[in-house]
């Protein structure tokens, strides 16, 4: 009985990332950027720390987006008018999604630029 309340519970989790892919553009552009970023870094074989910067940074960005997503429904179900709160609600659940977003920029510039710009000038 409880195994089955969790598989209930895992399948209406994975349901909720299936659905905010398939609605979500920003949440295609971020699966799009993981496929690109993981190889990535085992194309350049980045250390262990640098790694973890990376997939707590890929988990962070998603993570807001799917809670910014959510957030978006509850207030959009809660009211069709405008309301302040609303307002409030749904500019900090952006908000959330744009630090994740230029932190994970910053991470991305320390941790690939230098490899990255170094390949592209031996081509030249
Ligand atoms: N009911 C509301 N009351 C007050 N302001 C609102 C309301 N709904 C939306 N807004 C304002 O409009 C902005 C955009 O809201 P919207 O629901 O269109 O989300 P969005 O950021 O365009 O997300 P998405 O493109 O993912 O749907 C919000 O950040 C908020 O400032």
């Amino acid at each position: 009985m409880k195994n089955k309340h969790f598989w209930d519970n895992f399948l209406n989790a994975i349901r909720g990332i299936v659905t905010a892919v398939k609605n979500e553009r920003h949440m295609k552009f971020h699966v799009f950027a993981t496929c690109l970023i993981i190889p990535l870094s085992i194309y350049y074989r980045i250390s262990k720390l640098e790694f973890i910067a990376v997939i707590l940074t890929i988990s962070a960005v998603i993570t807001a987006e799917m809670i910014n997503t959510a957030i978006e429904a509850v207030v959009d179900l809660a009211t069709s008018e405008y309301n302040e709160k609303a307002k409030i609600a749904k500019d900090v659940a952006a908000g959330a999604v744009l630090v994740s977003a230029v932190f994970s920029i910053v991470i991305g510039f320390l941790v690939f630029f230098d490899r990255v710009s170094g390949d592209i000038i031996k081509l030249f």
